[in-house]
């Protein structure tokens, strides 16, 4: 009887997401023994200190380091991480599985709509695509930079005297706090984080029998999708807390992809879309990211990058 160790951040969606993967390979496998293993990241400690740590390493995410570590002495077989968080280098000797299909990709308002937000509406949110994108709409809005957890956040709603957090809507589905979303953002307006919905399902190269239990468990339609997004953030040299909105669908064998970047004030914005084969999603990603750093998106995410 085999038995393959599945890893995860601890927070309660990150054990979400290792339920929601795991329950259709329990069925499939009853023999096989699944069982799940918390890694704690320093980002989910002390954010100073966690970003201190990463860039002394040399790169990767204050919430991935300590996963991938685990995955490469073997401690755990497989790592189940929020894709949009996962940086979008691989490190050498791991490859990322096809994701399942995807949940909600949108992101989400909670605590009122867009149209009922007061003048000067206090928004809670610390990630500079939302900050962007909310002030390209609304520029009276006043971002409130929020820390933590999904219900960490929801929770800040109340305590920091917001008008509105914004989230994305498959955590707060994910926990089972669907109701507490007032709108769900329009797609065209905000284009979410490349990958975001989707779990990133790392193993090592050489771990045939993950390789095995886990060869039917993605989405390929899914996976072409985000697989687009992804090469349009990495062309962009983007990395998870940069301006960059990316959506790609799949209709049948054509895959569509809308990208773009937007100065954190707000005031300029640059938007491409193209559409190509399903077969071909990282061609598309950086065509459409060419289309954007033709319009002049290097200058908008020069402002973001810490200076070299
Ligand atoms: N960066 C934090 C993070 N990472 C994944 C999710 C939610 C699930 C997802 O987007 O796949 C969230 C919270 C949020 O952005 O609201």
């Amino acid at each position: 009887m085999s038995t393959l160790v599945v890893g995860s951040r601890a927070s309660h969606l990150a054990k979400a997401q290792v339920r929601e993967f795991l329950a259709p390979l329990r069925e499939r496998f009853p023999d096989v023994t699944f069982r799940q293993r918390v890694i704690t990241e320093a980002g989910d400690q002390d954010r100073r200190s966690a970003l201190k740590e990463v860039s002394e390493r040399g790169g990767g995410s204050a919430f991935s380091v300590n996963q991938v570590d685990a995955l490469v002495s073997g401690e755990v077989d497989v790592i189940v991480h929020s894709l949009k968080d996962l940086p979008t280098a691989n490190p050498p000797g791991l490859i990322l599985l096809p994701p399942p299909t995807r949940a909600d990709v949108h992101d989400a308002l909670c605590g009122s709509t867009l149209a009922g937000l007061p003048h000067g509406g206090r928004i809670g949110t610390s990630a500079s695509r939302r900050i962007a994108q909310l002030l390209h709409v609304r520029p009276d809005l006043v971002p409130v930079e929020i820390r933590g957890n999904v219900p960490t956040r929801l929770g800040k709603l109340r305590t920091q005297r917001l008008d509105a957090v914004v989230l994305a809507a498959a955590g707060i589905k994910r926990l089972g706090r669907g109701e507490e979303i007032s709108e769900i953002l329009p797609i065209e307006l905000f284009p979410p984080s490349p990958g975001q919905g989707a779990l990133g399902i790392q193993i090592r190269e050489d771990n045939e029998l993950a390789r095995e239990i886990l060869a039917g468990s993605g989405d390929p339609v899914t996976d072409a999708e985000v697989r687009a997004e992804r090469a349009m953030l990495a062309e962009l040299h983007g990395g998870c807390s940069v301006p960059v909105g990316a959506f790609g669908k799949a209709d049948g064998d054509v895959l569509t992809l809308h990208g773009q970047v937007t100065s954190v004030d707000g005031r300029r914005q640059v938007e491409a879309r193209l559409s190509g084969p399903l077969c071909e999603p990282e061609k598309l990603g950086v065509q459409v990211a060419g289309l954007l750093l033709d319009q002049g998106a290097e200058g908008i995410l020069a402002e973001v990058r810490p200076a070299a």
